[in-house]
């Protein structure tokens, strides 16, 4: 009986919740918003040690504050989250630590394409994003098995960033860009077609395909840019995370560790994004 009173109890605090927040979203929404917003997952560790549990359970933690943020973005129709869930530098740490936070990896996503899942509740498309040869090979495996799963999906889309540091990402698409020109160029000998005179009208344009070249082969090439950028615990550094897409993005640090990240942290995102617009709009115009 009482075990029915409870069960009751909670599924309508549950769903007077919800209704709360699509009001509140509804609100939200009469101002900009934004298209994108990705995600530094910061302090898992410190969650943990706050709480005298394992370390790993900080990450577990992380994990199921990953699928809230998710769920409130869908709800709020924003169509791209990114999160950076493994740098090229995490590969520094203990062996251990790496080897836990990749069999958590795989146990993840594993999860993700389970029928009753979020990803398939919502109709998320996930990409995995970042030098994905230097993961083991079951993670690789696993983050292919995804995309390709969830490939039809168009609701919105989960981008997570893995093996993936900022400066690898511009490094490998100047180099596929330049290699992409030099093939041009071979081509070009090959026809054996006349060096046009070179003017300076003409650099100018060579200068504006190169850069629309470097993005053409970025990992984040799918994506529009963000439009805010979340770091957990206060931090406001980058850390080598879409360094090239975050020229007009706004920064939000809320002093929480990733885990404890809710609601009201994203709200507050969205308006401080909302504060900025009008100032984003007038810097967009005038490139
Ligand atoms: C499939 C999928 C979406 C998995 C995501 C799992 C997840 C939450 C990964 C976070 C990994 C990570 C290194 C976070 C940084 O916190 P930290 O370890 O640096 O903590 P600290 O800042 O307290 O040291």
């Amino acid at each position: 009986m009482l075990n029915t009173i409870d069960g009751l109890a909670r599924r309508l605090i549950g769903s007077s919740f919800f209704y709360m927040r699509r009001f509140l979203f509804r609100i939200l929404c009469v101002g900009s918003m934004p298209n994108h917003i990705a995600f530094i997952l910061d302090g898992n560790r410190r969650y943990a040690k706050k709480r005298n549990m394992a370390e790993g359970t900080g990450h577990r933690a992380g994990f199921l504050a990953v699928m809230s943020m998710l769920k409130y973005c869908y709800e709020l129709g924003v169509k791209y989250m990114t999160i950076y869930a493994f740098s090229i530098d995490n590969f520094k740490r203990s062996r251990e630590e790496v080897q836990f936070l990749m069999d958590l990896m795989l146990e993840k996503i594993e999860g993700l394409l389970k029928q009753e899942s979020v990803i398939n509740e919502y109709g998320v498309r996930i990409h995995f994003i970042g030098n994905l040869q230097l993961l083991d090979e079951p993670v690789r495996v696993a983050a292919e098995k995804a995309m390709q799963a969830t490939a039809n999906n168009t609701n919105s889309n989960l981008l997570i960033c893995v093996a993936y540091s900022s400066t690898d990402e511009i490094l490998h698409a100047a180099q596929a860009s330049c290699q992409g020109k030099w093939n041009e160029i071979q081509e070009l000998n090959t026809n054996r077609s006349q060096n046009a005179e070179i003017t300076e009208e003409k650099l100018e344009l060579d200068h504006v395909i190169k850069l629309v070249d470097i993005e053409r082969h970025t990992y984040m090439r799918l994506a529009p840019d963000p439009d805010i950028l979340i770091r957990t615990s206060g931090e406001t550094r980058l850390s080598d995370f879409l360094l090239w897409q975050t020229t007009n993005c706004v920064l939000y640090s809320p002093k929480v560790l990733f885990p404890e990240i809710g609601l009201r942290h994203l709200v507050w995102a969205v308006l401080n994004f909302q504060r900025h617009y009008p100032h984003l709009q007038k810097i967009k115009k005038q490139l």
